[in-house]
């Protein structure tokens, strides 16, 4: 159980909010129901970020089998204030027609690192189970970086460069929102108070890149879902550089805004970035007990 159990606390302001929130909203919606039996339902698991560590990439390659049912489009329920406020009806209404053999997921990247999130997920089920997409903190910067770069050019906007965000009076620059969001060990603390580590599944992002195959697998194996994935699912692909996905004969590759070209940065940088992870990374490891091949 989670070290500090929300339920054996004197319940703050907040949890009381949230208690009362939820406590209505249950018994409030309702699950649209479609002719052909199909519904809306509540998410049975949820893709929690991290932001850039492949979430897409899961969503997509879970979506290969038959008994997941995954909503499009980022969802931001439980992050975004003024979503958050429509309450449960508005949030299953984003939900995709599912059968009832059927999971239904979305993923929202932005949750792992949002501070009221394990809470509201908490309030909404408290058994569900969690996936988690990590990769490597440092590269984990870069991606970050090269997404806002290209936000910033599609509207023709100028953006710093990366020396220019990554370093502050010589130094490097710990106040740049992107290296928080690397710092894991934060963000999970949050998610344990409320949720046991046995149901965040976390996903090797560095590995899924690599050989995405054995990382689905053990996702199958955590939501209890039958092997229906295979190896022929996956193939790499030499243009793209990255694995695409293979289904029902129909070839795809993800979007071209993932697997882009990072920002080469000097090796010294490069060295300081590693080196601030280090002991973030050794902290995030006990937290989990696990390791990972980072820098
Ligand atoms: N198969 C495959 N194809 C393409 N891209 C892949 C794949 N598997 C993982 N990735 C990596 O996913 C990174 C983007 O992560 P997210 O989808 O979580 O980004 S976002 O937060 O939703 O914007 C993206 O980051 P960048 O390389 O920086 O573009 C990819 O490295």
């Amino acid at each position: 159980r989670p070290a500090v159990h929300p339920k054996e606390e004197a319940p703050s302001q907040s949890v009381q909010k949230e208690l009362l929130k939820k406590t209505s909203l249950k018994n409030n919606f309702k699950e649209n129901i479609h002719s052909n039996g199909s519904r809306q339902q509540l998410p049975q698991t949820i893709i929690i970020g991290v932001r850039k560590g492949g979430t897409r990439a899961l969503l997509e390659m879970l979506s290969l089998h038959p008994n997941i049912a995954a909503a499009e489009s980022e969802v931001h329920f439980f992050d975004w204030e003024d979503h958050y406020g429509h309450g449960l009806q508005w949030y299953i209404n984003q939900m995709p027609f599912s059968y009832p053999r059927q999971i239904t997921v979305e993923k929202t990247p932005a949750y792992f690192t949002s501070p009221k999130v394990p809470e509201r997920v908490y309030n909404m089920n408290e058994s569900i189970r969690l996936l988690l997409i990590l990769r490597d903190p440092s590269e984990r910067v870069l991606s970050d970086y090269t997404q806002v770069f290209y936000n910033h050019v599609q509207k023709h906007k100028l953006y710093p460069s990366i020396e220019q965000v990554l370093i502050k009076d010589g130094e490097l620059n710990v106040d740049y929102k992107a290296i928080n969001r690397s710092l894991y060990y934060i963000h999970m603390e949050n998610w344990l108070k409320y949720f046991p580590l046995g149901h965040i599944h976390i996903v090797d992002g560095d590995k899924l890149i690599k050989d995405p195959f054995p990382e689905i697998e053990k996702v199958e194996r955590f939501l209890r879902l039958s092997p229906q994935i295979n190896a022929s699912n996956f193939y790499f692909n030499k243009t793209k550089g990255f694995y695409c996905l293979r289904d029902s004969g129909r070839e795809r590759c993800l979007h071209e805004s993932k697997g882009r070209a990072h920002p080469q940065i000097d090796s010294r940088l490069l060295d300081k970035l590693h080196e601030y992870f280090h002991e973030p990374n050794r902290k995030f490891f006990e937290l989990v007990g696990r390791t990972f091949d980072w820098h």
